[in-house]
């Protein structure tokens, strides 16, 4: 089938067609470690690596990328704060890192490449810059990249330059040449990590880490960039000019951007403090849980997060496990397979059709909560076929293009789930307590009671114990 994604460089629906024709080369920005990744950097790490799946269920081999950012000023000032290196902090979060994506069934990307172990290249990158007159280094000793050289600058955020000029200020005692000019190589101040370069003791900007280790891994021309929109400017617009600057070469043939999480109406980001860590929802939740909620949207739209959004996508995600566990326990665990019918093949053919229309999750989503209710009833009636077809049409064949209903059970939520929500009652409870609204308080006891959670109010706070526990 031909997919079909939204391309935002050419800004519309485009055919994919990838340079080897059964191969996919994939780069996706990844997060700056220094601290957990939150809920945030969760919607790229779950829907590229859904949409890597889907190239693999329609036939592509993938080699995907995702970088590691080593380096960088939030990371130097956390390891300040904490009296430690840089390079203690980084490997603290990259194993933190590789903890969640396990524990949220992402698969790890062929290469997790770190700025750090690039920087030869980096400094050969900028090197090569120089010689072409595209950089320079100013008298500071840092290395800008010089905008006005590049005359394709701004076409992939669909900004015009001289816009954006007017809007910029020239920054006090900067030694740039135009605004614009954004910084390859930086001049390490006293007390910071440095590498010895061409240009004195210093680090690499931002951007360059990126054109560098995508290149060497894939080649300078390559087929999907990806990352969150937040990075569209001047993360990837930066990175373009570098990469087409150098190697006079197209740099990626199709750009992806997932839409940002917000919370409290901004993006959630480390940086403003708004974030919900993905360990913090994997104590409560399961990890299909955090998948479907974040898959039920589609990629590029934003996706406001809330507790009660999550709570109500659990639900849903229960039952569908509820009853495929149904099946499973019907036939002892060993589902018996069934040669695919022509109901199957259409249905499987549908949900293809969706998601090649710019991986058009949400509809696949909704075939998956259809064809649940669908199997409950077939499981009513005792329609051995039908149990058996929807079965692994849910469980082995839309699912896994997705990446659903692949984290076993008990490595996330279960018991925490129950804990999280009892704890949620006696947080209204008393609240009510305090506003004097005795009356919902003891409904809410009076009601929890009926289901045997019985709760004790003592000096240290309100206790629970369950009676009857299913
Ligand atoms: N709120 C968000 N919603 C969706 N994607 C996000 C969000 N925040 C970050 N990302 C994506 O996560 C990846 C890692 O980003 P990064 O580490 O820069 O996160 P960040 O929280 O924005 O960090 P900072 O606060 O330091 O800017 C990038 O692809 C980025 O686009
Ligand atoms: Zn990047």
């Amino acid at each position: 089938m031909n997919i079909k994604i939204f391309d935002s460089l050419k800004g519309q629906l485009v055919d994919f067609k990838p340079i080897q024709k059964d191969k996919v080369t994939m780069y996706v920005c990844g997060p700056t470690i220094y601290n957990y990744v939150h809920v945030g950097n969760a919607r790229p790490m779950i829907v590229f690596d859904a949409f890597r799946r889907f190239l693999e269920y329609s036939g592509y081999k993938v080699v995907m990328v995702q970088n590691f950012t080593d380096i960088d000023d939030k990371l130097i000032n956390k390891a300040n704060e904490d009296g430690t290196t840089i390079d203690v902090i980084a490997n603290r979060f990259i194993n933190e890192y590789y903890r969640d994506a396990l524990k949220l069934g992402v698969r790890s990307a062929n290469f997790h490449p770190k700025t750090t172990d690039y920087v030869p290249q980096i400094i050969e990158f900028i090197k090569t810059l120089i010689e072409k007159g595209y950089a320079y280094e100013a008298k500071n000793h840092d290395v800008y990249f010089n905008v006005r050289k590049f005359k394709k600058y701004g076409e992939l955020s669909h900004r015009k330059v001289d816009d954006m000029r007017a809007g910029s200020r020239i920054e006090v005692n900067s030694d740039k040449k135009d605004p614009l000019d954004f910084t390859l190589w930086k001049t390490s101040k006293k007390g910071e990590p440095f590498w010895d370069s061409p240009w004195g003791k210093g680090r690499p900007g931002w951007h360059i880490e990126c054109s560098v280790m995508s290149t060497e891994l894939l080649g300078d021309t390559f087929d999907i960039h990806a990352g969150g929109n937040d990075l569209i400017f001047p993360h990837h617009e930066n990175e373009r000019a570098q990469s087409l600057a150098k190697t006079g070469k197209e740099f990626a043939n199709y750009w992806m951007h997932n839409g940002m999480i917000k919370s409290s109406g901004d993006k959630m980001s480390k940086s403003i403090g708004n974030i919900w860590l993905v360990r913090e929802l994997l104590e409560n939740f399961d990890a299909d849980t955090v998948k479907f909620f974040i898959l039920s949207k589609h990629y590029r739209a934003p996706l406001e997060f809330s507790e009660e959004g999550l709570i109500s996508q659990n639900k849903s995600v229960v039952r569908i496990k509820e009853t495929l566990k149904k099946v499973e326990e019907k036939y002892d665990n060993y589902v018996p397979n069934i040669n695919c019918s022509k109901n199957m093949k259409e249905i499987i053919e549908e949900a293809n059709k969706y998601l090649s229309d710019d991986f058009n999750t949400p509809r696949v989503i909704a075939m998956i909560f259809d064809l649940s209710k669908e199997l409950n009833k077939a499981i009513n009636d005792n329609e051995e076929k039908k149990i058996l077809e929807i079965y692994h049409l849910i469980k082995n064949n839309l699912g896994p293009i997705l990446g659903l209903f692949e984290v076993p059970e008990n490595s996330s939520g279960g018991e925490n789930i129950v804990d999280f929500l009892i704890q949620e009652h006696i947080q209204i409870r008393n609240q009510a307590r305090e506003n004097k609204d005795f009356d919902t308080a003891d409904k809410i006891r009076d009601d929890l009671s009926k289901k045997g959670i019985i709760l004790k109010d003592t000096p240290d706070g309100t206790e629970y114990s369950i009676k009857n526990k299913q």
